[in-house]
């Protein structure tokens, strides 16, 4: 971005409306300029959900160039855990690895224990750190570390200090950036000019390095590896007024995939990218009326927040902490939505309502598309891989009559195998996490359903492991989605093209590979089927190499090249 010009679509007006949540009348309507609000109810609901989204789409002039940059990282007001002493090089040769989770809260007196709960119920998204910032209406404290939730928040002393009404939240499993460094671990608190601002990113930018480089050429000064400092950069060094504005305009300057959350001293603040890659959701707790976003709705579930809606991609929501109203604004000009469909096959917890879709309504759909597709006659029982394998194989048997039986035992102290950042720790994973059980499956033929086969070391050591372990007769793997044949650039862990098993080899090849008696993927179009007349606002590129945004050249060497 070396132009001095930047134009900025952002949307010039929102539409809020207030209602108290005892009530179900709306009171009031009023119509803002870039957030200033007027003050009508302690409780606001916006409007613009019923609206057509397009609508809340305006243009504003041009503004000018990023100015040099003034912003400043502050450091976590505790560390709970990790080593602080960890460089803040940037890491090129960090591959790009899996999701994360976010969340934000504001108009609560408990927010930051809210938010560690909220954390908890997103810890598949994430484990390799964890943080809080919090705002106690004039002051922003942050308490980061590296590691589960309950490693990061076990001592109550780490979030005790945390007070106010306000906060967010984020479990990291990195995408670009050390995984083991404490200083990329969010949200981010930074100061900048006009106070202090945190962000808590969930996605993958494909533009960071060049806008990094473009930063750092003007004199910014980055304390992480991570790409999303790029975006509080942005923010800083924007000429926009007021902070809405800086927002929208750091948006339109990144590509690829952002679920974000801020948090300023008095306002939160959450975003979506223009395709919607990552999803993001609204609720409002019942007791307190407070407004929280989340990654998936199991967190708003478990924290007693009523969902609302989704955060419409291109969707800037700001709400103000002082009288709890709502402004939404739009990023620009709408874009063909793609939402990431491997959330519903992999990522997701199946209780989780994820683009407007049941997690395990999907996955179960995929499993008895699967058995009429690729059926196992004869078979004496469906095992699933626990633990997302669960509802595809729950599919798969009652679609072929077949039994359903839990012929592996999932340790409960082992997290989720795909996104340990390292082959040996994948490699242990899968041995400590499951278990085959004898007494089931001797002398069997099995259908052993699966989400997904990525680089193929969780099959290859389960069937290994029925058949030596268990006793076995036959293992047919059947697995609930296409091979996977492309790198995700939009924040999943599905890294170099050369480490995708599907990739190398085809199904015969796998299947060797793998050493079960059978194999099946589940065809691409059981998988759009599942989502009917909305497929096409799904991305499916890891399946099709079909990109909705290419990533530049530069970026997709980078990421083939690590
Ligand atoms: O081919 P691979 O590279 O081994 O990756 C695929 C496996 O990883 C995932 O499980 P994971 O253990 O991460 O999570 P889960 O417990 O939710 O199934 C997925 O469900 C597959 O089982
Ligand atoms: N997986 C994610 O969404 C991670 C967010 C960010 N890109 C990071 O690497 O920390
Ligand atoms: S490429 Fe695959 S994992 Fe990445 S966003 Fe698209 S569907 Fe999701
Ligand atoms: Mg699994």
């Amino acid at each position: 971005m070396a132009a001095a010009t930047i134009t900025a679509a952002a949307a010039v007006s929102v539409s809020v409306s207030a209602r108290s949540p005892a009530t179900t009348n709306a009171e009031t309507a009023t119509f803002h300029r870039y957030g200033q609000l007027t003050k009508t109810s302690h409780f606001y609901r916006i409007k613009t959900q019923l609206k057509p989204y397009p609508s809340l789409c305006g243009r504003r002039p041009n503004r000018t160039a990023h100015g040099p940059s003034s912003l400043r990282l502050i450091a976590s007001a505790v560390s709970a855990g990790g080593n602080p002493s960890v460089p803040f090089a940037l890491d090129d040769a960090d591959k790009p690895r899996d999701e994360c989770g976010v969340v934000g809260i504001i108009g609560d007196p408990d927010a930051a224990k809210l938010c560690s709960l909220a954390l908890h119920a997103l810890q598949h998204r994430g484990q390799e750190g964890a943080g809080i910032v919090c705002s106690d209406g004039t002051t922003l404290r942050s308490a980061t570390g590296l590691g589960l939730v309950s490693e990061v928040f076990h001592d109550p002393r780490t979030l005790a200090p945390l007070k106010g009404d306000s906060a967010i939240g984020h479990v990291r499993y990195s995408t670009a950036g050390a995984a083991s460094a404490l200083a990329n671990v969010q949200p981010f608190l930074a100061g900048y000019r006009f106070g202090k601002l945190a962000v808590a990113h969930n996605g993958n930018l494909v533009n960071y390095r060049r806008l990094r480089f473009d930063l750092e050429s003007r004199g910014s000064i980055f304390n992480t590896s991570s790409d999303t400092e790029v975006i509080l950069h942005l923010i800083a060094t924007s000429s926009s007024r007021p902070l809405l504005s800086r927002v929208v305009e750091a948006c339109e300057s990144i590509e690829g995939a952002y679920s974000l959350v801020f948090l300023t001293e008095n306002k939160l603040f959450a975003v979506r990218d223009p395709h919607g890659f990552r999803p993001l959701v609204m609720g409002r707790r019942r007791r307190t009326g407070a407004i929280v976003f989340a990654s998936e709705t199991c967190a708003l579930d478990l924290i007693n927040a009523e969902f609302e809606r989704e955060v419409n991609p291109g969707e800037v929501l700001v709400v103000d902490g002082q009288d709890m109203s709502i402004t939404s604004a739009c990023l620009m000009p709408e874009k063909p939505r793609k939402a990431c469909v491997f959330e519903h096959v992999y990522f997701a917890l199946p209780n989780s309502v994820v683009f407007g879709h049941p997690v395990h309504a999907s996955r179960y759909s995929f499993g008895a598309a699967l058995a009429r597709e690729s059926p196992v006659p004869g078979a004496d029982f469906v095992i699933p891989v626990p633990d997302s394998g669960f509802f595809a194989a729950l599919g798969f048997a009652e679609a072929s009559g077949i039994p359903f039986q839990q012929g592996l035992i999932r340790s409960h102290y082992v997290g989720r195998t795909f996104i340990e950042p390292d082959k040996e720790g994948r490699n242990l994973a899968v041995k400590l996490k499951l278990a085959p059980v004898r007494t089931i499956l001797e002398g069997k033929s099995v259908v052993v359903v699966d989400d997904s086969i990525v680089r193929g070391t969780t099959s290859s050591k389960i069937v290994n492991l029925i058949k030596t372990a268990g006793g076995a007769r036959e293992v047919h793997m059947r697995i609930a989605s296409p091979p996977i044949v492309g790198s995700c650039y939009y924040g999943v862990d599905t890294p170099r093209s050369e480490e995708l098993i599907s990739n190398r080899m085809n199904v015969e090849g796998v299947r060797q590979e793998i050493g079960c008696d059978s194999l099946a993927f589940l065809s691409l179009d059981s998988l759009r089927g599942a989502f009917a007349d909305e497929s096409h606002m799904f991305c499916d590129a890891c399946f099709t190499g079909n990109y909705p945004v290419p990533p530049t050249e530069q970026e997709a060497v980078k990421l083939t090249e690590v």
